[in-house]
């Protein structure tokens, strides 16, 4: 069975404008008027059972509209969603018992109480028998060294604890799929490698499917085979990390630094017939620029056998340059295939990324009318889809051609 199926799935908040000066407010008093932004264009995704996909994009892109959908916040304008069977935001119930989320910039901790106090409270809201609360606790303590940390109040741990004992409450339960929206926001490089190997650890031991957002790319490289990047509302691309790189990657460098001085024309005759570019630094170090049709050992064994060498380096190719390149442009189309007028390669659907839609700010934005009604699980998010309000939505749309 698939994790999680997404169809056609679209999402429009209607936004209060707000007019200008006093004589705009008391208009507004009596008409208000609205815009509309679509958030999400019609996606569609399929995620099965066990697996880890990164969801990425600027910001604004619709990660965490997609997110609420999917957790059932926020009720899809058209399209259908299923999550572990469950059409989210209808079955609730029954539903929250097989997901867990962690927003990173929101926690789902009561704040003034100590973390086993929320951690049982958890347990009473998703209905955990006090043996397989007892048992799933101690493991979670252990691997996520929680043990000090249990009695402390939340409002007194460092943000990188918090985020453990996040984690932690969204796993009590063991559901077999966690979404998590950038959960290694604001953390040191050190508690972000522990969570991401707690991520791999969940995942291999218990087969729990994850859906990460994050503007990390180091978690999408560490984490995930599958990628899905969004812009404006629409898929861009959907596939494996390593084919987006072969796609976009152009090319590898490699820096020799030679026991004796070099020159241009001598190591241009030794890479002769190949299409490399070389560029001499000083007079013993050169770099060659190789194409990714042609392999580095080749040009390596050319190098090698004849000059001395005193130390090689292989520059490989940068996730975040290729990421960022695919940012600007709004497409996962390589140059090439935009000039073939061709569509991007990757698993799923996926269409030319525009710079139409103009992202509303974040005052804009009225209270949302779409959410559940009667809704309360565990999560905290839930209360207030609003609270959203404080983060930054600006799109980086001057950098669109
Ligand atoms: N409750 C809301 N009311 C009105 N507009 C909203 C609301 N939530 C999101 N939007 C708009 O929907 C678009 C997508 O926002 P979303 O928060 O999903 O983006 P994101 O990809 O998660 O961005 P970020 O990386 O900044 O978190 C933005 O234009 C945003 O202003």
């Amino acid at each position: 069975m698939l994790a999680i199926d997404v169809r056609d799935l679209r999402k429009q908040f209607n936004v209060q404008k707000n007019r200008e000066g006093i004589g705009g407010a008391l208009k507004d008093l009596f008409k208000r008027e609205y815009t509309e932004v679509t958030a999400v264009k019609d996606i569609s995704f399929a995620i099965p059972q066990g697996e880890i996909c990164g969801y990425i994009g600027e910001n604004g892109a619709g990660k965490s509209t997609t997110i609420k959908m999917l957790t059932g916040i926020l009720v899809p304008t058209s399209g259908h969603i299923k999550v572990n069977g469950f059409v989210p935001h209808k079955e609730r119930e029954k539903f929250v018992q097989g997901i867990g989320v962690v927003f990173g910039q929101r926690s789902q901790l009561w704040w003034d109480i100590g973390v086993i106090e929320s951690f049982r409270l958890l347990r009473k809201v998703y209905g955990v028998g006090e043996n397989d609360f007892k048992r799933l606790l101690d493991e979670l303590v252990e691997t996520l060294s929680l043990g000090e940390l249990l009695n402390r109040p939340v409002r007194k741990l460092s943000l990188g604890q918090r985020m453990r004992c996040e984690l932690a409450a969204a796993l009590l339960h063991n559901p077999s799929i966690l979404f998590l929206d950038e959960p290694t926001i604001g953390l040191d490089i050190v508690v972000k490698t522990e969570i991401r190997e707690f991520l791999k650890r969940i995942n291999r031991e218990r087969g729990t499917t994850i859906l990460l957002t994050t503007h990390d790319l180091q978690d999408i490289e560490a984490l995930c085979s599958r990628v899905i990047m969004l812009d404006d509302g629409r898929i861009i691309y959907d596939g494996g990390l390593e084919e987006l790189k072969t796609r976009w990657g152009k090319g590898r460098e490699v820096v020799f630094t030679f026991g004796d001085a070099v020159r241009a024309d001598r190591l241009a005759a030794l890479t002769d017939g190949m299409d490399v570019k070389w560029s001499v630094g000083d007079a013993f170090t050169a770099t060659v620029w190789i194409p990714l049709e042609i392999n580095v050992s080749e040009v390596l064994s050319r190098v090698v056998g004849t000059m001395e060498i005193s130390d090689i380096k292989i520059i490989e190719t940068n996730t975040e340059e290729i990421v960022r390149e695919i940012y600007r442009t709004g497409s996962a189309q390589t140059p090439e295939e935009t000039l073939a007028g061709g569509g991007p390669s990757g698993g799923g659907p996926s269409s030319g990324g525009s710079a139409g839609t103009s992202a509303g700010t974040a005052a804009d934005r009225g209270a949302s009318d779409d959410i559940p009604a009667g809704d309360r699980s565990g999560n905290k998010a839930d209360a207030d889809s609003s609270a959203d309000s404080s983060r930054p939505t600006a799109r980086a749309e001057a950098t669109k051609p």
